[in-house]
């Protein structure tokens, strides 16, 4: 099929908007091209580029509702990006190869270490004062600066036996003669740490070996904020494009776990999303002698590893945080007691104070191909669609799709780099067919994010073409009118719903599926892409409730 047949759908221009388009703004008059978002506060705009809703389309729906499965069940996409390559311009040439090169550019996971100085004293934080809230540890009490060594960590603990003595309850770290002992007092405390299997909660330790304790039972005077590391994740795994709304991380205590030797391990998996806002997963390791138990994250054939059990003179905290849905590992622990604090990672917004980027993130090699080949009058002269298989999966449940904002690495930059030059951008669930179908089909593009086949099968093609089809929804747009910039690489393990089979935690409503970003280009007019400056729409307002709903707690 090709894209720019009569009967395709194309995007329109600013000059024949289609119904549900926001009108752009106004150029500012210091950017002609970027728009900053108005910094009133209280209110927060959204950025907003077109978007791909169903009314796009109705002129061409019937057609589209007979399409069959077998009509694309020839397996050849790839010939099919094949032959798009040989078709299109040097332009999209040079961006399709940007992405590519730009795939291990972008990290996954990072890690670091904080040092703990041998005295009690109060942690003044790596600046000097606290820049986030944290009840326990971020004390707005005055304290002489330190090294930025964080102090002894003390743990504490809800004995099952309510006359055990406090003192019994509570270990000072690194392990301090006076707490020494309580030490078994704590594993003792501790329960079997499970992990989710093909929708249940599991024990089993030929994947699982470890412990656990609850938030609600125990305490610590350590914090991910006061220490600077969630400054540090923000940065590197949720970093904010200039003039968007100021992504933040929300950061929740998840679970005290033990990993002992000489087998103490949890095999590869995935971590189950809470919410549909979680990007990641943060581990900190408490300063606790033990060998082995190293942390292995991986993406496509990327891998980075966080050994913590070799001993250093300093003692210290070390931590990983990653994106959640990469596959990750603990290795057996040799020996010891491998502890650690786990944290959820939600991607939220700064609802007390808007404040912006100072980077210009947009002058990256690849934002500067993007912006060419929408300025290449000969690109789509009549509009149409170019799209993205993400390098990652995001969590949506059975009503509600993935959110963009927590859109990680370049998935991001390319989101961000055609919706600041007025292309209209959306995700779309990537219908993968069923490992178990014998017969090879192509991928699809599905219109909502359902999780109707949570929890079967799907053996054979009438299975699936009827789950596609009637089930979720086939994407008006068939793969075939999208200019594609790279192939997908992502594989799911049960189709394209894509549950997590091996999880930290059993899950019956969030799933990660793989994506794609759909982008609308419009279309040319005199010479110029029409609404071109359109960049963040002032008109639209999102009142504080509607953030609300996005947020990882209600
Ligand atoms: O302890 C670690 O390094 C990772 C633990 C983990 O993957 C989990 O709790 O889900
Ligand atoms: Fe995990």
């Amino acid at each position: 099929m090709e894209s720019q047949d009569s009967s395709k759908p194309v995007a329109t221009g600013y000059s024949a908007p289609v119904p549900g388009i926001v009108p752009p703004r106004t150029p500012s008059e210091e950017d002609p091209q970027i728009a900053p978002s108005p910094s009133t506060g209280g209110e927060h705009t959204r950025p907003v580029g077109w978007s791909l809703e169903d009314d796009d389309y109705e002129s061409w729906e019937d057609e589209e509702s007979d399409k069959s499965i077998e009509s694309t069940a020839d397996g050849t996409d790839q010939e099919m990006l094949d032959v798009k390559d040989a078709d299109t311009d040097d332009q999209l040439r040079a961006l399709q190869h940007c992405v590519e090169s730009n795939y291990k550019e972008f990290l996954f996971a990072c890690g670091g270490t904080v040092p703990i100085s041998s005295e009690h004293q109060e942690y003044p934080g790596p600046m000097s004062k606290g820049t986030a809230s944290c009840p326990e540890s971020a004390s707005s009490k005055s304290s002489s600066p330190t090294s930025g060594a964080h102090p002894l960590v003390t743990l504490r603990w809800d004995p099952k036996d309510v006359s055990t003595p406090a003192s019994q309850s509570k270990l000072i770290l690194p392990i301090e003669e006076t707490t020494a002992g309580n030490l078994k007092h704590l594993l003792a405390e501790m329960k079997p740490a499970t992990f989710g299997r093909g929708g249940e909660d599991v024990y089993d330790e030929s994947y699982r070996k470890a412990s656990k304790l609850e938030p609600q039972n125990f305490s610590t005077n350590f914090c991910p904020y006061s220490t600077g590391i969630i400054g540090a994740i923000s940065q590197l795994l949720l970093p904010n494009p200039k003039f968007a709304d100021q992504r933040i991380i929300k950061a929740e205590l998840y679970k005290l776990n033990v990993y002992t030797g000489p087998s103490g391990h949890f095999r590869s998996h995935v971590d189950t999303p809470r919410s549909r806002s979680q990007f990641g997963s943060l581990v900190v390791c408490l300063p606790v002698k033990h060998e082995g138990g190293a942390l292995e994250v991986r993406h496509d054939d990327e891998v980075m590893k966080f050994d913590w059990g070799s001993t250093s003179e300093q003692p210290e905290l070390q931590w990983a945080a990653f994106y959640s849905d990469c596959e990750h590992e603990v290795f057996p622990v040799q020996s010891g007691h491998r502890i650690t604090l786990t944290y959820n990672l939600y991607a939220t917004f700064n609802s007390i104070q808007r404040s912006f980027n100072p980077l210009n993130n947009a002058q990256t090699p690849l934002d500067r191909e993007i912006e060419a080949l929408v300025r290449d009058p000969t690109f789509l002269p009549d509009g149409g669609y170019v799209g993205f298989h993400t390098t990652h999966t995001y969590p949506h449940n059975d009503s509600e799709g993935c959110l963009e904002d927590t859109l990680k690495g370049l998935d991001m930059v390319i989101w961000r780099g055609f919706q600041r030059l007025g292309c209209g951008v959306c995700l779309r669930p990537v219908l993968q067919p069923t490992p178990y179908i014998d017969v090879e089909l192509p991928f699809m593009l599905g219109r909502t994010f359902e999780l109707k086949t949570m929890d079967g099968e799907v053996e054979s093609i009438d299975e699936w073409d009827a789950i596609v089809r009637y089930d979720w929804g086939l994407e008006h747009l068939s793969v075939e009118d999208i200019t594609w910039l790279n192939k997908p690489t992502l594989q799911t393990k049960k189709a394209a719903f894509a549950y997590t089979v091996y999880g930290n935690q059993a899950s019956s409503c969030l799933a990660y599926t793989v994506c794609a970003i759909i982008v609308s280009v419009p279309k040319i007019n005199e010479g110029k892409r029409a609404n071109l400056e359109t960049t963040f729409d002032v008109d639209v307002v999102v009142e504080e409730e509607d953030w609300e709903k996005r947020s990882p707690w209600d």
